[in-house]
């Protein structure tokens, strides 16, 4: 087949080849000739003489790719020369085009006679990561960003516009389809038009021949119409069609596709009508779907951008790289700040004022919220005072329609900047646009058509007054053809306007929009409201994935006089009384205090936010500063304040160690969200159980987790525990890179759920620390993993190792002496290990810390959690645990170990051990006749206990346990009571 006749057809006005193939028979076989041009045909048969042109009906496998990137990969276009001065002709022309298009921003004011927004000059690069989570998120997407700006610093790869399709470093294959996620208004669409402009401006990708951009919103008005692959081409890039090219095959070519999204209807690739032939027509979506599975075109790259949601039409064997345009980071936001303006002062207020504002500055994650927030603050700063500038979301976009109603005005209406903006007319199309924003998206739609706006009043003959006032606000979306179709500028917008419509309804009508509800309207209207925002908080607790949540926060902000006072003449005045905001408020305390998730526990904290009530997080961060905030006390609604406080404080949520709040369980269960978005959590020693484990385990299956570090050293996890948690570590989504289990008592059968957890899932864990604890023979098998070059796991720490770290030897800590306590008979040697009690008064000097008169002496080192240490004694001698604030002066038993209620001791002497407490004995059976031996004290200060054991090889007999509740950290501490006796701290 590949040595048949080859046909070249060729337009005679140009000279250009156009198309050709290739025949396994003596007889041509004519798939396509174009209507619109004049062919001769002639035959070639030296095929490698035109390598340049592919051969159409013989190319079903992909062709090799080519890295885009790099240095220029011209063709070898000299045969014929006129084809490549044909096709870079094409190329200038098409650069020109897109140049033109994409070089300023379309913000919805690039009306005539307004300065244009230049790309350049405002791009500020945005955080674009490699990956994301494949399934769907039907999360709000403003809860889907609040999410990730709690994780400032995700480890995954990091990407930059002009790398797109750069192939990753672990990969062997170049990429075809790149799909790049993002929620709304997080710059998906600009930064396509950043990729087209810099290859348009030969600053970036030179080696790419054309881009053709392509948006699913022009696409869809195409639907009706057939077109083969070139025939699309054609249409939206006539220069293709003047230069007469007909074949892509051999020439890198990027297709952007944008907006999946907006795809109606939605693409099914399980379609099986395939079509391989560039020039056959059929419909639009069929080409799409080709082009995408690579039936068409195999040898082009594909770019489709989407929001969440949509994502999921393109299959993953489809996909060859996921990305996710995750907004703005924190220097990133100020970055586009100083881009939008150049007034450094003006930049500093701005920047500064959103940084005072934690739900304004989370918001500003979305570039077009960066944007309102420029366009209000710009306009504000112009005449008001910075102290008024708005801290609340709702004050903010009551602010930015007024922006727009005053542009309007002074623009179309020929009013001064200082009259009011609301004309009777300005008035009735809010209202419309409120009725339809709130219609709309009950119906879970972004974009309408006339038809939509027509029910809701909106008198689309009119357009030029409507598209021309709120160009801002509502953006009429043209494409190439005559249906109009709409948007609100960005979702959050649409969400405003709902709310307004669902305040202004109850005002005039008594009519609960969001319960469907008619009060009657009377004197009882304070009652009638209390009722309405709470059914309102109810409405919102109830929305399975939070899509209400950016509703009740500008309802609730619309209920503030203060606020309804900026819109004047907009909203009937409420009279909604302070009275009725506190109740709002209590209820929402009431709520945020039964235990509801934390991230409907957050919005509720927004909510308080809108109405101005900051009491809840007022009292915990002044408990935070104080140090006064005690853990042990607070209630539900105040540990849901402090995770609140947590995440959205500007403090890094690098490290989460649970010991600076409180080392319990019951902490880390309320804490759960914020060890959740913290990159490293530390629980060593934490007293945490198998519902610890189990909470942790559904943590690491979760898609928002961006755990890599993980500490659960020195617990009594067992193998249950592990269990557990190895199906966490299984889930694709686990990122986890260290896991310490050091001292969790796990044997071989915990090992082996780890071993499996990790064959069965490519997982990211580079370390595991299993030391301290007995994993048999599933301890090679881990071993073998870190040989194997199939796994990521590079160290496995498995020693010390054994059946005697199933004891609480495993929690040995390594104590000195400490000098400066120790009386003037003792001496010490071995670096402070050993002591003696001796004659001689040593030359100590004196020092506030040294026992006067018992021959006494502690450690240096407090002790909290879990800690084990052994000692060699002779003679007789007492070994103790102690409080630091046991008296050193004077000679009577308070100083005295065991004769207070500040030490713990067990006296050994001549095989008889007895334990002492505030002065009081206890004797013990044990008999040995031994004046020597090994003693080991085992502390565990969460579970309030000191036991002590006798150590015999390798087997510790257990002598005593005193039961308590330790309230300050506790020190090793020896007394020596014979000439000659010593004390000596040994090693496990
Ligand atoms: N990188 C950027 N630099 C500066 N401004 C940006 C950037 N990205 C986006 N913006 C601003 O945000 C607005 C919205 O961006 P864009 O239209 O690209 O969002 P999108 O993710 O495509 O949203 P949608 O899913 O709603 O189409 C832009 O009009 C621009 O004002």
């Amino acid at each position: 087949m590949r040595c048949g006749m080859q046909v070249l057809v060729q337009n005679p006005e140009s000279g250009l080849s156009l198309n050709r193939w290739s025949t396994s028979d003596s007889s041509p076989s004519y798939n396509h000739v174009s209507n619109s041009a004049v062919f001769s045909v002639c035959c070639v048969t030296d095929v490698d003489s035109a390598e340049w042109i592919s051969v159409r009906t013989e190319r079903r496998e992909p062709l090799p790719q080519r890295p885009l990137t790099g240095p220029s990969q011209d063709l070898d276009l000299s045969d014929p020369p006129k084809l490549r001065e044909s096709i870079d002709q094409c190329r200038r022309k098409l650069k020109v085009k897109l140049k033109r298009k994409f070089e300023c921003v379309f913000e919805g004011i690039a009306k005539e006679g307004l300065p244009k927004t230049l790309l350049n000059q405002i791009y500020t690069e945005l955080y674009i990561t490699e990956g994301g989570a494949t399934e769907v998120n039907q999360d709000h997407e403003v809860r889907q960003i609040e999410k990730a700006s709690r994780n400032p610093h995700r480890p995954q790869t990091i990407i930059t516009c002009e790398d797109i399709f750069k192939t990753p470093p672990d990969s062997a294959q170049p990429i075809r389809t790149v799909l790049t996620k993002g929620v709304a208004g997080i710059g998906k669409t600009v930064l396509t038009q950043k990729f087209s402009l810099d290859w348009a401006e030969d600053k970036a990708n030179q080696d790419i021949h054309f881009i053709f951009p392509f948006t699913f919103r022009e696409l869809n008005v195409l639907k009706q119409k057939k077109f083969s692959l070139v025939e699309l081409v054609h249409h939206f890039f006539t220069e293709t069609r003047e230069a007469g090219i007909w074949i892509f095959e051999d020439l890198q070519v990027v297709f952007i596709l944008d907006g999946l999204d907006e795809c109606r209807p939605p693409l099914d690739l399980n379609n099986t009508q395939i079509l391989t032939d560039v020039t056959e027509s059929t419909s639009v979506d069929v080409l799409l779907m080709n082009l995408i599975r690579g039936n068409l075109l195999p040898s082009a790259r594909l770019w489709i951008t989407t929001r969440p949601a949509a994502a999921n039409q393109i299959p993953t064997e489809y996909r060859g790289m996921v990305t996710e345009v995750r907004g703005f980071t924190d220097p990133q936001k100020e970055e586009y700040f100083r881009k939008r303006f150049t007034d450094e002062e003006q930049t500093n207020t701005i920047i500064s004022h959103i940084k005072t504002s934690r739900s304004v500055h989370i918001m500003c994650h979305i570039p077009v919220f960066c944007w309102i927030t420029a366009t209000v603050l710009e306009d504000m700063l112009k005449t008001t005072d910075r102290r008024q500038l708005p801290k609340t979301l709702t004050e903010m976009y009551i602010h930015f329609l007024v922006v727009q109603a005053k542009l309007k005005s002074i623009k179309y209406d020929g009013r001064s900047g200082t009259d009011s903006p609301w004309s009777p007319e300005t008035r009735k199309m809010i209202e419309s646009l409120g009725k339809l924003a709130f219609e709309q998206l009950k119906k879970g739609n972004l974009i309408f058509y006339e038809s939509d706006l027509t029910e809701c009043g909106i008198d689309i003959s009119s357009a030029s007054v409507y598209s021309g006032v709120f160009t801002e606000v509502f953006k009429e979306e043209r494409g190439l053809y005559q249906d109009k179709r709409f948007c609100f500028i960005h979702l959050s917008v649409q969400e405003f306007l709902a709310a307004l419509h669902v305040h202004q309804t109850f005002i005039n009508t008594g009519v609960n929009l969001l319960s469907g509800q008619t009060s009657v309207w009377s004197k009882l209207f304070m009652d009638k409201s209390v009722q309405f925002y709470q059914t309102a908080v109810d409405q919102a607790l109830q929305s399975p994935n939070g899509h209400l949540d950016l509703i009740l926060r500008f309802l609730l902000g619309l209920s503030l006089p203060t606020n309804q006072g900026l819109l004047h003449s907009l909203v009937k005045p409420t009279g909604s009384s302070s009275e009725t905001n506190q109740k709002t408020v209590e209820y929402i305390k009431k709520k945020i205090s039964e235990n509801v998730s934390t991230e409907r526990s957050i919005n509720l904290f927004h909510c308080l936010n809108e109405l101005e009530d900051g009491s809840l997080v007022d009292q915990i961060q002044q408990n935070l500063r104080s140090g006064r905030l005690s853990t042990e006390q607070l209630s539900p609604a105040e540990w849901s304040a402090l995770a609140f406080i947590l995440l959205s404080s500007e403090k890094d949520l690098d490290v989460f160690d649970l010991k600076e709040y409180s080392g319990s369980e019951e902490a880390l269960l309320r804490l759960l969200p914020v060890v959740k978005a913290s990159n490293k959590a530390l629980f060593s020693g934490c007293n945490l159980s198998e519902r610890s484990c189990e909470a942790l385990s559904s943590v690491l299956r979760s898609q928002s987790c961006s755990l890599t570090l993980l500490d659960l050293s020195n617990h009594d996890l067992k193998d249950s525990g592990v269990k557990i948690l190895s199906d966490g570590l299984k889930s694709p989504g686990c990122r986890l890179d260290t896991l310490r289990l050091s001292g969790c008592l796990i044997t071989e059968e915990g090992c082996s759920s780890l071993v499996s957890a990790l064959k069965s899932n490519p997982s990211y864990l580079r370390l595991l620390d299993l030391s301290y604890n007995h994993p048999g023979a599933s301890g090679q098998e881990l071993s073998a993993l870190v040989e194997d070059p199939h796994w990521r796991l590079d160290t496995v720490r498995l020693d010390p190792a054994g059946v005697r770290w199933l004891t609480p030897r495993r929690h040995f800590c390594e104590l000195t002496l400490d000098p400066n306590t120790a009386n003037k008979r003792l001496k010490l040697s071995e670096n402070n290990k050993k002591v003696e009690l001796v004659k001689e008064v040593q030359s100590y000097p004196d020092h506030q810390d040294r026992f006067e008169y018992k021959p006494q002496l502690m450690c240096s080192t407090g002790l909290t959690g879990r800690c084990y240490w052994e000692v060699q004694w002779s003679g007789n001698v007492e070994i103790s645990v102690i409080y630091r604030g046991i008296r050193r002066k004077g000679g009577s038993e308070d100083c005295g170990f065991g004769g207070n209620d500040q030490s713990w001791s067990l006296w050994c002497c001549r095989g008889e051990y007895r334990v002492w407490h505030k002065g009081k004995c206890t004797d013990l059976c044990l008999s040995s006749s031994s004046s020597s031996g090994t003693v080991s004290v085992y502390v565990d200060c969460p579970a309030g206990s000191v036991s002590f054991y006798t150590v015999s090889s390798d087997k510790l007999i257990h002598i005593y346990t005193f039961k308590t509740t330790f309230t300050e950290p506790l020190f090793g501490g020896f007394r020596l009571l014979e000439t000659g006796s010593t004390v000596c701290l040994s090693g496990v």
